[in-house]
């Protein structure tokens, strides 16, 4: 399995969490910790912006992905309202996780908790090439089920 080095840099209300780790021996995400200093209460169909007190510096030519945890989205209906976040390379701010709560009761957030988990991600970049004629497909125009359902 590849690994790569990620800084992380632990800002100061996060000083006592721990930093996020892989929760079984070939998990591809990290669980992220929620860095509050009080609870927060999410109202059904509310969202919010929870810190985790982390920034770090995504290696070039990859990206940090922000994703649901299915147990949460499954249970209480919690999502990640951009899923997936994209955290770029060149960003040093603090990482944060848009939360939205598409259950039918208030969701409480306390410091500590695994709200989302990242995934470090290889991407390639696109180098745009316009053209008057795309090459053809079988598929061509159809889409957005037109194999059916
Ligand atoms: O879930 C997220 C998504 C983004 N970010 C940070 C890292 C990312 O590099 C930056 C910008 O994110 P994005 O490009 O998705 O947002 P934008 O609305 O396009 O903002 P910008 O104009 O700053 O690029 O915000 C997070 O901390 N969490
Ligand atoms: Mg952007």
């Amino acid at each position: 399995m590849d690994t790569a080095k990620l800084f992380v840099h632990k800002l100061p209300h996060a000083a006592d969490l721990p930093l996020p780790r892989y929760m079984s021996d070939d998990a591809a995400g990290m669980d992220i910790l929620a860095a509050l200093d009080e609870p927060v209460v999410l109202l059904p169909g509310n969202r919010t912006l929870i810190p985790t007190g982390l920034q770090m510096a995504v290696p070039r030519g990859c990206e940090v992905q922000i994703r649901p945890r299915s147990g949460l989205a499954l249970k209480q209906g919690i999502a990640v309202l951009n899923s997936p976040g994209t955290v770029d390379a060149d960003y040093r701010g603090e990482v944060k996780v848009i939360i939205a709560n598409l259950g039918r009761e208030p969701f409480v957030i306390t410091r500590g908790d695994r709200i989302a988990q990242m995934v470090l991600a290889k991407l390639t970049r696109a180098d745009l090439a316009e053209c008057e004629k795309l090459p053809d497909t079988a598929r061509g125009k159809g889409g957005f089920g037109h194999t059916g359902v």
